[in-house]
């Protein structure tokens, strides 16, 4: 399945970075209880780049994911989306936004309401997608759970009739409906087994190829993270202390930090299966 041309009207540059960030900051609480969750953070995403976040638990990746994903607003700094700076977008700009850049979080069935069969749970999602036609939504639902790897069996199905891995196939699914240009993918294979985990994976890559999307994949698995990506950013206590390419990372690391995860790390291709 081929991507479809987003027809916004709003200009903008097809040759810079699809995503920047500058300067980015998130400070939590005040006086002695200040916590600098993300602290004065710049990076790019290219299009059709999947470029991992890692850092160990509190090193502010989760809140980075949050300000790209514009659910979280910053301190300081700023956010453009293809030259345009999205940095304070609010109402339907904020909507629009999202369209472009959709999210797949770490516990499936904490997104899920337990009271949606996956039909209806995917039916709210195409209400964002302005799908148009039934029909067309219909259709839209069919191609991201074949994408995915899901038959039409799944749509009436509850989320507790479904797998871990299933579960978080929908919710990519449901990303997938919106043919977004970015996917942000916080921790998303993290609760699941090893087999189920390289699944996941194998579908994000796909979608670079076959979506031309640009995926942002956060974890704290150094491992995972260079399975998956081109780019590799390591967070330590709210700051990038490294990015480069993923090989460059790995086989050349220059921070001490880097050093620490990796040697945590013996077998690297072997961990993801593990
Ligand atoms: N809403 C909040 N209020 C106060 N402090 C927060 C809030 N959100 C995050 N923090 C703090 O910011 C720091 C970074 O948290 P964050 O969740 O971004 O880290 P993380 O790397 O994603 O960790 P994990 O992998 O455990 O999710 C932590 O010290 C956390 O306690």
């Amino acid at each position: 399945m081929s991507a479809q041309p987003r027809s916004d009207a709003e200009p903008r540059s097809d040759t810079g970075p699809l995503i920047e960030a500058k300067s980015l900051s998130r400070v939590f609480g005040h006086g002695a209880n200040t916590v600098r969750a993300v602290d004065d953070v710049s990076f790019t995403l290219g299009r059709q780049e999947v470029v991992s976040i890692v850092g160990e638990s509190g090193s502010g990746k989760s809140t980075l994911a949050r300000l790209v994903l514009r659910l979280l607003d910053p301190t300081a700094g700023t956010l453009h989306l293809s030259g345009r700076d999205v940095t304070s977008l609010k109402g339907r700009d904020l909507q629009a936004y999202w369209r472009d850049v959709q999210a797949v979080f770490q516990d499936p069935f904490s997104s899920f309401n337990q009271f949606f069969t996956v039909r209806r749970l995917l039916n709210r999602s195409l209400r964002l997608a302005a799908a148009g036609s039934a029909e067309r939504g219909e259709t839209l639902m069919a191609q991201a759970l074949d994408h995915v790897g899901l038959s039409g069996d799944v749509l009436d199905k509850w989320p507790h009739q479904l797998s871990g891995g299933q579960r978080q196939r929908v919710m990519i699914a449901r990303a997938l409906m919106l043919q977004p240009r970015i996917l942000v993918a916080d921790e998303a294979t993290s609760m699941l087994d090893a087999s189920l985990r390289a699944n996941i994976l194998n579908v994000l890559a796909d979608l670079r190829r076959d979506y031309d999307m640009t995926i942002l994949f956060i974890t704290h698995d150094i491992g995972q993270a260079c399975y998956v990506s081109d780019r590799v950013l390591v967070m330590s206590q709210g700051q990038v202390v490294e990015q480069g390419p993923t090989d460059e990372v790995i086989f050349n690391p220059r921070h001490e930090y880097t050093q620490r995860l990796l040697a945590d790390v013996p077998r690297l291709h072997e961990n993801i299966l593990d």
